[in-house]
């Protein structure tokens, strides 16, 4: 089933948290935070999370299960945002953001505490485009086959694979490189900022349940998806793949105890548990506490069973207690391990333990604002909402996302009032800003989550967050959830968490942030050779697996509808996801595939946080992932779960620098494989079918893609050679000609080898 990786590539295995919280069995590592400065002046608010359960009266029932449902959709986020903008990004946020927190000492709570940090630079990230085409003639298989078994023959999963990849990988146990590193750099970060404490569980001020107050700062510009307007905002900024458009348009406790109780009493909890048992062996993402242990309401609990849900994942049994005692908390768990329910969980307790709101109150406090980088993930948060309010029959959920009229979504918050709130950045801001009452209603959130955390406060999101921040209240409690936290991230949390929140890290120390179930490799070839490459890959992969779901990445909107145009003309079943399709486009494409087997999904940076398609087989990133973080997030849509997956970077040689920036993730450098003249002549005759104006698009969206990327970049002469080494790899003699204003807005004005028109 799985592509052949080098032999070497499965053995080198990442075990999950291997330490816990003494009272729960888990991985993570917490780690307190003390105040910077201006923090200071937290002030004390308790949330009665243990008390019993407190009813809200108004009803928002009828409409959660409508509309939210059915708004699911695939949108657009950071390949958004201007390039200009993530230029300026890093050097911009250490600048600001490190004299209060440099100071700031963190207090170590978890005994074994894992150094796995981040150190990757952060990127700017691709833009857009526009296109609408998949399905695909059946032309071009004739007579392809037999290098991979046949053509149109599939081997089950468990069938033996012949191929290629066998022989050719096969002789490279020694390739690979395994590469754990991480201590070393983190280390020297940490000590600054982490006290190690190897005597167990220490908690004692987080039981006090003291509220600290999300610092708001100056913002820093934003630029969001939200809708077509929004798009053209965004064109006005700068994004050249805009300029380009045409159309603009992710057990054996048996104590019943709640464990709510037992974290109250950490060092009680260490005496009654031997450290063995907080040992996992496995890569499992599971724990193995049950959600009844916690004091969860019983309607919660009943949805839980409902939803299958056996065991708490990892990231749920370590936050959950915290969550609960009313601390702000930091959280870092690897891709698809349940971190949305780790935090819709305590965000349910917080609205059953709010006093219900007066009956002739027409617009009820907003209890929970969980804010999102997308609108699709913004929609996933609130199906899984759903899921959990099965039988909360008096507790509403809403999503303002974008993509929608203002005003659609004005009249639906008036006429069906929710407690829990699901948004994307901008979007709540426009209602913060233009929506009547709406801002009265957030002086009611006593929970607000930021999911993609490092994501919302990168620089592209990161005004508009703190608008948001300014329009809830200081006394509340506040989660911040990622699989990625850079450590500029961890710099500046503090603008939005509490002074004393805990970092909760459920990652152990040498993993990396990936899965060790999922094999990642990388190749380095020429441009010339990438899509004769990637229709190899996907031809082996499919042949070897009956049920094959690939993800193609690619980096921008542009060179997203040309790879799927090619691979349409190639027979293969393909669909594209990209921020300039239509919202009801992405949300029927985005469910097709969520639902379908034997599929592959070409889609550029708005698929690559969050988004949970079940049993994604091989992910395939082709060309430079905008940073570290992308790589992984991109990387975490398959191998969810705990389940199997492929990932295969395709770089060209003047890419390979990116690799450093992830050498302490497991991913092997693969040989090439054999490249069948068939194949090659199927992939010329492809491109010659794909329309012109979508190579030129192409073309010139990959040029703005890279000028964005500053290693490639500051030599423009090359960029432009390289541009049209790539306009020559889509069977163009000449490269295309790029309007004025665009080439001046790139900066690559007389540049030699660009043609202007
Ligand atoms: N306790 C559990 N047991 C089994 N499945 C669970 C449990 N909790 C959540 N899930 C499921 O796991 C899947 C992945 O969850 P989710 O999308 O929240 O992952 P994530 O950690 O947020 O991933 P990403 O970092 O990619 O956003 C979802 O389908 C969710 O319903």
């Amino acid at each position: 089933m799985p592509l052949k990786f080098p032999l070497g590539a499965r053995l080198i295995t990442h075990s999950l948290p291997s330490t816990r919280l003494a009272s729960m069995n888990s991985g993570a590592l917490i780690y307190s935070f003390r105040s910077v400065p201006v923090l200071s002046k937290a002030f004390p608010f308790r949330l009665n999370y243990l008390g019993l359960v407190s009813r809200v009266n108004f009803s928002t029932r009828p409409e959660r299960t409508g509309p939210i449902r059915a708004s699911k959709s695939l949108i657009e986020d950071e390949a958004e945002l201007s390039d200009w903008v993530s230029d300026l990004r890093t050097s911009s946020m250490r600048g600001k953001f490190t004299s209060d927190e440099d100071n700031s000492v963190p207090e170590v709570v978890r005994r074994n505490v894992d150094r796995n940090d981040n150190r990757g630079p952060r990127r700017g990230t691709g833009r857009e485009g526009v296109s609408d085409r998949f399905g695909g003639s059946k032309r071009g298989m004739e007579g392809e086959v037999d290098r991979f078994g046949g053509s149109n023959r599939r081997r089950t999963s468990n069938e033996p694979a012949d191929s290629f990849r066998n022989k050719r990988l096969g002789g490279r146990e020694g390739v690979r490189n395994g590469r754990v590193q991480g201590k070393s750099s983190e280390s020297s970060l940490r000590g600054r900022n982490e006290r190690n404490v190897d005597s167990g569980f220490t908690r004692e001020r987080g039981l006090e349940n003291n509220r600290g107050l999300g610092k708001q700062t100056r913002g820093l510009r934003q630029e969001e998806e939200e809708s077509s307007d929004e798009d053209e905002k965004r064109v006005v900024l700068g994004s050249i793949d805009d300029l380009l458009s045409e159309d603009s348009s992710d057990e054996d406790d048996l104590d019943d105890e709640p464990l709510i109780k037992k974290a109250a009493s950490a060092k009680a909890v260490e005496t009654d548990k031997p450290r063995s048992e907080h040992v996992k062996t496995s890569d499992s993402y599971l724990s193995k506490t049950r959600f009844d242990q916690f004091p969860l309401s019983p309607l919660s609990l009943k949805a839980i069973k409902d939803a299958g849900f056996e065991t708490m994942t990892v990231v749920q049994e370590a936050t959950l207690p915290i969550i609960l005692k009313g601390k702000d908390v930091l959280a870092k768990a690897k891709t698809g391990t349940g971190k949305t329910v780790a935090f819709l969980l305590p965000s349910i307790e917080a609205v059953l333990n709010s006093p219900p709101a007066s009956r002739d109150n027409r617009q009820p406090p907003i209890v929970v604002l969980v804010v999102c980088p997308t609108r699709e993930l913004a929609s996933q948060a609130a199906a899984e909402a759903n899921t959990l309010l099965k039988y909360h029959s008096s507790i509403g959920v809403q999503v303002v996302i974008g993509g929608t009229k203002l005003p659609t979504e004005q009249r639906r918050l008036q006429t069906n009032p929710c407690q829990i709130l699901m948004a994307t950045p901008g979007r709540l801001k426009d209602h913060i800003e233009n929506t009547s009452g709406f801002a009265t209603r957030l002086m009611g959130v006593k929970v607000l989550v930021l999911d993609e955390a490092d994501h919302l406060l990168d620089m592209g999101f990161r005004r508009d967050i703190e608008r948001i921040i300014a329009a809830v209240p200081k006394q509340r409690q506040t989660f911040l959830f990622s699989a990625t936290v850079p450590e500029e991230v961890r710099q500046i949390c503090h603008v939005a968490l509490k002074r004393d929140h805990e970092f909760i890290n459920c990652v152990q120390e040498g993993t990396g942030e990936t899965h060790q179930k999922v094999t990642q490799m990388y190749m380095i070839a020429s441009l010339d050779r990438h899509f004769s490459l990637l229709y190899v890959l996907l031809k082996e992969h499919i042949a070897d697996n009956v049920d094959y779901k690939v993800i193609i990445f690619c980096t921008t909107a542009m060179v997203t509808r040309l790879v799927a145009d090619l691979l349409s003309q190639l027979s293969l079943n393909v669909r594209e996801i990209h921020s300039r399709k239509p919202q009801s486009y992405r949300t029927r494409v985005s469910d097709e595939f969520r639902k379908s087997k034997g599929i592959i999904l070409v889609t550029s940076d708005v698929s690559a946080r969050g988004v949970d398609y079940p049993d994604v087989s091989l992910v395939v990133q082709m060309g430079l992932p905008s940073d570290r973080e992308q790589y992984i997030h991109r990387l975490g849509r398959t191998g969810r779960k705990g389940k199997e997956g492929e990932g295969v970077l395709l770089l060209a040689p003047w890419e390979e620098y990116f690799m450093s920036s992830v050498k302490d993730l497991p991913i092997t450098k693969s040989p090439l494989p054999p490249i069948d003249p068939e194949a090659v002549k199927r992939v010329q005759k492809g491109l010659s079918q794909v329309e012109m104006k979508n190579k030129e698009a192409a073309y010139q969206a990959w040029l703005g893609y890279y000028k964005s990327q500053k290693m490639i970049a500051r030599d423009t002469t090359r960029l432009v050679e390289l541009a049209n080494e790539f306009s020559r790899s889509m069977g163009l003699d000449a490269p295309p000609a790029i309007p004025k204003n665009v080439i001046g807005k790139m900066g690559l004005k007389n540049v030699p080898g660009i043609r202007t028109k």
